[in-house]
């Protein structure tokens, strides 16, 4: 059983939707939140609004996020519960924050298709697509939380999103009864 700070059960739970980038973690993401109306936060755009970062990395053309700050930023709602958080990474966040983990896994043309539009390109491309096929996402969750609340997802087409999502649904429904 998660708990909060408070050493009760949280009401809602709150679930990580991490994976490569391009998986569909934000898109997957907002539609669980619409879904269940639970929060989504993009911890990729919390860390520009709030600029919860240390400065720019030319080499992975990215901000370089302050785990501290981020971490000091989401506490208190995520104490709270009714939480969906989207991120491409999950070893720095605080273990008790999350009753599942999922992790989205896409087929890896279907991937360089997604990230390419997106420009990415060069080492930037090479880097997301081996991490996906390398599945160190999908190893990092396992080794930053219990393995019974990681479950990974296949996130190739619009029904792997509808599908997703409905499971995920169920299983928040499921969750807090
Ligand atoms: N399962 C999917 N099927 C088809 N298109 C998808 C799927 N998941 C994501 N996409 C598309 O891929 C792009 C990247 O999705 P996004 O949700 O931003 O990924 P991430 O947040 O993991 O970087 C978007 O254009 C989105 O519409």
């Amino acid at each position: 059983m998660a708990r909060g700070n408070t050493g009760t059960r949280r009401i809602r739970p709150n679930i990580l939707i991490t994976g490569t980038p391009g998986t569909g973690k934000s898109t997957t993401a907002a539609a669980l939140a619409e879904a269940t109306n639970f929060r989504h936060i993009c911890v990729g755009d919390l860390v520009k609004e709030k600029n919860l970062h240390d400065g720019w990395d030319d080499k992975f053309e990215s901000y370089i996020l302050n785990e501290d700050l981020v971490c000091d930023e989401l506490e208190d709602v995520m104490v709270a519960g009714g939480n969906i958080v989207d991120y491409h990474g999950c070893d720095f966040f605080p273990e008790r924050w999350f009753d599942g983990v999922v992790v989205l896994q896409t087929e890896n043309s279907i991937l360089y298709d997604r990230l390419t539009k997106r420009g990415y390109s060069g080492t930037k491309l090479s880097n997301n697509l081996e991490c996906e096929i390398f599945g160190i996402l999908l190893e990092e969750a396992k080794e930053s939380y219990k393995e019974h609340i990681v479950t990974s997802l296949q996130s190739d087409t619009i029904e792997d999103i509808s599908t997703n999502v409905a499971r995920l649904t169920e299983w928040i429904g499921a969750w807090r009864s």
